[in-house]
């Protein structure tokens, strides 16, 4: 500690500035304009695809917890700022506290992001979300949860996780064992992206509006002035299309994403798919097992059990569950292939 006089007052004046600046940085981190008795909350760091900081979460905990004690406030808009809503949790303090052996620095990262993903899932006031871009991770954590979730040509989803030596958490074992037949194993396990069409098609999106479209859609959007969801949803009706699903789509192949992902382990789940692969070869087919083959065994593993028990729970179950799986993750208990993935990316060099 400094002994100089007033040095205790300078190093509670440096914690002082160094509190506002946190502050100023969440506030411009995300933005917040008001629009009557609308709020647009936009995520702001385009430069890293506006993945999630700490300070992103709490600032955004903090402001969807005020709105729903504001009886003003009818309709709360997210979006993101540049291509990405948003594409995960901000995968560099992860890297540095996994590698610095400090797990309990993530797990508190998760607890927050958990928080907010129950606060939208159980949100009583009508939430838009407007997906023109990538949504990955944490940020589909952050948009399924809510009522609408409108995609666009731009979109591009994925839950990238298992490659990653993690698993679909945000609550993903929730929605993604909701989504038709076993589309969601396939989604979760193999990391599988999916355009604005295919989120449609299978309902991790509620509407589809060509990008062109969205300045006018958000104006009619502020003219909302009820939490009745059905007044928005007029809205949305209006504009939404109905995109053709791509030709290659792996939506046209329910048939057998639910003959091979419905099997009872991983293993039988490549057994099946490489038994499809010999009686009608394609690309589709080896994709899929090839990426299941780049994946973490054991995450494959765990993620399967997680969406299948996610089919059984409640949201909030699922986000306890995957906060406890997630810290024996971060503490190396199951595998050590998350800290080796981690200390494989050349990040890990500068730290
Ligand atoms: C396919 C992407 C989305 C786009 O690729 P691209 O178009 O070639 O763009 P870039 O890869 O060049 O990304 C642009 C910039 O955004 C940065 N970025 C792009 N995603 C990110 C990102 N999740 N983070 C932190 N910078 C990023 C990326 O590093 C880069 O920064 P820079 O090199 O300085 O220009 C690619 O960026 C990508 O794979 N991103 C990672 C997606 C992903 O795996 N997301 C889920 C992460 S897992 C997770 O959410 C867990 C988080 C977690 C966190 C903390 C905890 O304590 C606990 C958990």
């Amino acid at each position: 500690m400094c002994v100089c006089p007033g040095g205790l007052k300078g190093k509670e004046g440096r914690e002082e500035e160094e509190t506002r600046a946190v502050k100023m940085a969440s506030h411009s981190q995300v933005l917040v304009e008001e629009k009557s008795s609308v709020r647009i909350l936009t995520l702001n760091r385009p430069n890293q695809l506006n993945a999630l900081c700490l300070d992103m979460i709490s600032r955004l905990l903090q402001l969807f917890l005020a709105y729903e004690e504001d009886p003003s406030v009818k309709l709360v808009i997210l979006k993101g700022q540049g291509r990405a809503f948003c594409a995960g949790g901000d995968a560099l303090p992860l890297v540095r506290d996994i590698v610095q052996g400090k797990w309990r620095l993530a797990a508190d990262f998760v607890t927050y992001q958990y928080t907010l993903n129950y606060v939208l899932a159980t949100y009583s006031k009508t939430q838009v979300s407007i997906l023109n871009g990538i949504v990955m991770g944490g940020g589909a954590g952050l948009s399924i949860h809510g009522r609408f979730r409108i995609a666009t040509e731009n979109t591009v989803f994925a839950m990238p996780e298992t490659a990653l030596g993690l698993f679909p958490d945000v609550g993903a074992s929730y929605f993604l064992s909701r989504l038709p037949g076993f589309f969601g194993e396939y989604v979760g396990l193999t990391g599988a992206r999916l355009d604005g069409a295919e989120m449609l098609a299978c309902g991790l999106a509620t509407h589809f509006v060509p990008s062109t479209r969205l300045t006018s859609l958000e104006a009619d959007l502020y003219k909302v002035g009820t939490s009745d969801p059905s007044f928005v949803s007029t809205i949305l009706d209006a504009y939404t299309q109905h995109p053709h699903l791509k030709q290659q789509s792996a939506y046209h192949r329910l048939d057998v994403i639910d003959r091979c992902f419905s099997q009872r382990t991983v293993e039988e789940i490549i057994y099946a798919l490489e038994g499809e692969a010999t009686q009608e070869p394609n690309d589709w087919i080896s994709t899929t097992i090839r990426a299941l083959e780049k994946a973490s065994p054991s995450s494959l593993k765990i993620s399967l059990r997680s969406i299948r028990e996610g089919r059984l729970q409640g949201v909030r179950l699922c986000l306890i569950r995957e906060y406890r799986m997630a810290c024996h993750v971060f503490k190396g208990e199951i595998s050590k292939d998350f800290v080796e993935v981690l200390l494989a990316f050349a990040i890990v060099d500068s730290l």
